[in-house]
């Protein structure tokens, strides 16, 4: 079939929700968000996101288990942070505005098809901003222009258009038309194929993050903190500019059991491979995991579960481990009408350290909103600490970082109110021959600076070996 044919086929069937579309703007005088999916033949989704670098503002989201991955590229809409508001009360309500006289086709996509926001928020609206994380703002979530979505081998793409009052339907449906196929021919020719590539690393201040750490720990035993987590970070720089794909493509080989993800703003790509799910809902069940408590995986299966045996006895990562279940299992309380939590963790192992986890579920109340769950779970003490409020200030005044989106609440939310997040860790900020990678561990009463400075370590490796260097 000739490009020209298959564009023109492309052009009808976009056409009549456009055309809806901008007679319901038209008529209402405010823009219309019109909604298109379908089923497409199969395409590799790192495919897709490299040859979406012309639109720019990607996103990738993949759940550990590999069934659902999402690829937004370019944006149709964008709902950002606005200053003093409450921010995720802001973006819902945007959500809701524009979902409000939209246009469907057809009216009920698939799960993880049709209209869909992708973005995150940073880890502390109050942080002290830097240049370093330009372009991330306290709330920024896109709708993606083209979205593949791939459920279990099947491919459905998603086009969203925003038409304005006085638009012409005829115009945007070739424009669309022609860019969809443009994407998908090179997705379809486009392999993405890790080379081997080096840099050098630099610890940014390893000595003094040891002495915020003991600090840290005092001021736990002298007064009302029962745990904070404190991060660091790991500059990189390469001779060639970082490749989001490529890198993508390596903790996809090396992570299994994680979520992967990447978010793309403006000249910046926020990326990683975190095993930690914050809040996922599907329908009215709610689930959620706590994941606190770190080990080193062993290099025999007999060391490895030696270790798994002796993380899940010891009572420094067990204390660590139960102050994120108590608060994780409160937010539930408060959402939710039932609540299910374990009475003991278990682990859960990832390729370089094997953690405490412990999975909560829950049935929401009506009224419950995926949103109003992040906000109150965000951030657990996994990744801020225990009492909240005592910890945010802690590491305000000691980390001596701009955190970013780094530990924050990342993932997506869907027309029907569904979606997930997870917590932002194990991740790494490019921005062209730079990378800022960051890890964290908490810290209670009792920590020591050397071997929580190793935890970092451990931590980093997921990132450092998909950069191309160690373990490759
Ligand atoms: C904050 C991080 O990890 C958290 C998640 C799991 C285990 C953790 C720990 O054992 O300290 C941390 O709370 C990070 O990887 O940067």
């Amino acid at each position: 079939m000739g490009g020209t044919t298959v564009s023109t086929m492309k052009q009808l069937d976009n056409l009549s929700g456009l055309k809806e579309g901008a007679a319901r703007a038209r008529r209402e005088n405010r823009p219309v968000l019109v909604s298109r999916t379908a089923g497409i033949p199969s395409l590799d989704p790192l495919s897709f996101f490299a040859s979406g670098a012309r639109w720019g503002a990607r996103n990738f989201w993949s759940d550990p288990d590999r069934e659902l991955t999402l690829v937004g590229v370019g944006a149709a809409w964008r709902a950002e942070a606005v200053p003093m508001e409450d921010r995720y009360r802001a973006v819902e309500r945007e959500w809701e505005e524009l979902l409000a006289n939209a246009v469907r086709e057809p009216a009920d996509p698939p799960r993880g098809a049709g209209p869909l926001l992708l973005g995150g928020f940073s880890f502390d609206p109050l942080r002290t901003e830097t240049p370093l994380w330009e372009g991330f703002s306290e709330a920024s979530f896109i709708l993606p222009r083209f979205m593949l979505s791939v459920r279990k081998e099947r491919c459905l793409l998603t086009v969203n258009a925003r038409v304005e009052p006085g638009d012409d339907p005829e115009e945007m449906a070739e424009a669309l038309a022609e860019e969809e196929e443009e994407l998908i021919r090179t997705a379809a020719t486009l392999s993405v194929a890790p080379s081997p590539s080096s840099y050098d690393a630099f610890e940014v201040e390893p000595e003094r993050w040891k002495e915020s750490v003991s600090e840290a720990a005092r001021h736990i035993r002298e007064e009302n903190l029962e745990k904070v987590v404190l991060a660091r970070e790991l500059r990189l720089r390469s001779e060639e500019p970082f490749a989001a794909a490529v890198i993508l493509k390596r903790l996809q080989q090396r992570q299994p059991g994680s979520f992967l993800f990447a978010m793309e703003r403006s000249d910046a790509c926020f990326l990683g491979a975190s095993p930690e799910r914050l809040v996922k809902k599907d329908d009215d069940r709610l689930y959620s995991t706590c994941l606190a408590g770190t080990a080193a995986r062993g290099a025999t299966p007999e060391e490895d579960r030696k270790r798994g045996e002796e993380l899940l006895a010891d009572p420094k990562n067990r204390e660590e481990h139960a102050v994120v279940v108590h608060m994780i299992a409160e937010a539930f309380r408060e959402g939710c009408g039932e609540v299910r939590v374990p009475d003991t963790p278990t682990l859960y192992r990832v390729r370089d350290v094997q953690h405490l986890f412990t999975p909560v579920e829950g049935r929401s109340k009506p009224d419950t909103t995926l949103l109003a769950m992040v906000r109150r779970l965000h951030p657990t003490p996994a990744m801020g600490g225990y009492p909240q409020q005592a910890a945010l200030d802690r590491i305000r005044e000691t980390e001596g970082m701009d955190r970013g989106w780094y530990a924050a609440p990342l993932g997506w939310l869907d027309f029907r109110g569904d979606g997930e997040f997870i917590c932002g860790i194990r991740s790494g900020l490019l921005r062209g021959r730079t990378a800022s990678l960051f890890a964290g561990c908490g810290i209670v009463g009792d920590s020591d600076p050397d071997s929580e400075y190793e935890e970092t370590r451990m931590k980093f490796r997921p990132m450092l070996s998909a950069l191309g260097g160690e373990g490759r």
